[in-house]
């Protein structure tokens, strides 16, 4: 559905550029135009307005893994799927407890700032009004607009859009549009940024996402830096890191209420924690002490999602309890983005698992929690992507259990970056990039 449709502004400069295609170099965070003559017309341009209007950079986030980046995000936000598009805001994430991301956000942040002043030649330092990972399920689309269309986002002067995964592979559907000039389309590969001035002058939609789902990390800057979100953050992640000596409260993810990760088409429903986890081939059980005191099991049995678990798969169970259920949903997606290396690793090292002490408790009958849940209906609304994605995998409890270790790992190294990073943001007043050798 289309809506909004806009006519071409008057604003438009006469001696306007429409695009620079580049590629971009992480290691040394520069970027090489695929047309030198229109890099010497942008680097003309001495202040905002300039004549570059938009900005599509090839590939500049692959070394970043846009595959783990969302990973935290996935499990931990809630359904709101009315909308069919939904988004985890930074601050939403650090107050899910799902802290994972923020440091990539910082570092995927000071490139995209980078490249915005390079390209549109802002000289005044912008703020970030807003940067959150951006879930487009089945069903979801945008109509002609421009990012700065309501008196109330009348603050954002660039846009940033990061691809997160590929159009084709990950979801059918879902491609973006300029209504006018170069490149009219973009069909999005995972890695590829689109950065663009938030203004008429470049109104857009985005089709319909076919199937699949379609991911995100979409970044307003502001010149206005009332409008910066830094300083709520920075005040918020200091608090927290205060408060919580330990990595677990922190980084493990909170659950926000039960009703908040049901979807309902009026009819049935299906909780999107179970629909994920299913798909994957597992099933939530009771944890240990809840079957060993006299465990009430609440009334609403999916506010038992939100207390310890366990997983099953196949009848067998593992014996790791994991603090609710988004959790254990984090292992099992960390699981199978890694299950290729953990293979070759596992068959390198024999098994590391046993070693590290974790047994399996077998066939334990009648602890798998019995929650509503309407696939069809899941397959429905997530779509069949979605439901095929891992069947070819083989499973292994050893390669899991590994796997559930690394990612505590991961969590505590990022833990530790965010401990050194803070500090410089609050003195700062800004998320930005600190070189190792600052510290
Ligand atoms: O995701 C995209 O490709 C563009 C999204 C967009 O237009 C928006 O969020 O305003
Ligand atoms: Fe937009």
């Amino acid at each position: 559905m289309r809506s909004s449709r806009r006519g071409r502004s008057s604003r438009a400069p006469k001696r306007e550029v429409s695009l620079i295609v580049g590629t971009a170099h992480l290691a040394t965070r520069e970027w090489t135009p695929h047309s030198p003559t229109r890099l010497s017309i942008l680097l003309a341009c001495p202040e905002y307005p300039c004549n570059i209007r938009r900005y599509f950079l090839r590939n500049l986030m692959s070394n970043i893994g846009t595959e783990e980046f969302p990973l935290g995000h996935k499990s931990s936000r809630s359904a709101l799927m009315r909308v069919s598009r939904s988004s985890s805001g930074l601050g939403s994430i650090i107050c899910s407890g799902s802290g994972l991301g923020l440091v990539r956000f910082d570092s995927i942040q000071k490139i995209l700032k980078d490249a915005r002043s390079s390209t549109f030649g802002c000289s005044v330092e912008l703020g970030t009004h807003f940067r959150g990972i951006l879930f487009w399920c089945k069903g979801a689309s945008i109509g002609w607009h421009s990012d700065d269309n309501r008196s109330y986002l009348k603050q954002r002067d660039f846009a940033a859009v990061c691809y997160l995964n590929s159009h084709g592979k990950d979801f059918k559907g879902g491609a973006f549009h300029f209504k006018d000039g170069e490149p009219s389309s973009v069909f999005p590969v995972a890695g590829d940024v689109l950065i663009y001035t938030a203004d008429d002058r470049n109104v857009h939609s985005v089709d319909e996402v076919l199937d699949g789902e379609r991911l995100t990390l979409t970044l307003w800057f502001t010149r206005n830096r009332a409008h910066d979100e830094d300083a709520k953050l920075i005040s918020h992640l200091s608090k927290s890191l205060s408060t919580h000596d330990k990595i677990f409260p922190l980084f493990l993810p909170l659950p926000a209420s039960s009703n908040m990760y049901w979807f309902s088409d009026g009819v049935s429903g299906f909780d999107i924690r179970c629909a994920r986890i299913q798909n994957f081939g597992f099933r939530f059980c009771l944890s240990k002490d809840q079957k060993i005191s006299n465990f009430t099991v609440p009334d609403d049995s999916l506010e038992l999602l939100n207390m310890p678990v366990r997983l099953s798969r196949g009848g067998e169970t593992y014996s790791k309890e994991f603090i609710n259920s988004l959790h254990g949903l984090q292992a099992i997606q960390f699981y199978y983005l890694k299950a290729s290396e953990m293979l070759a690793l596992g068959r390198k090292q024999g098994s590391a698992a046993e070693s590290e002490g974790i047994h399996l408790l077998k066939k334990m009958n009648g602890s798998e929690l019995v929650l509503p849940c309407d696939h069809l209906l899941a397959e429905k609304v997530l779509g069949s992507f979605m439901y095929c994605e891992h069947e070819t995998m083989p499973f292994s409890w050893d390669e899991f259990s590994m796997a559930v270790i690394r990612w505590e790992e991961y969590m505590c190294s990022l833990y530790e970056q965010l401990v050194m990073l803070v500090p410089h943001w609050v003195t700062h007043q800004t998320i930005f990039l600190v070189h190792t050798s600052d510290f």
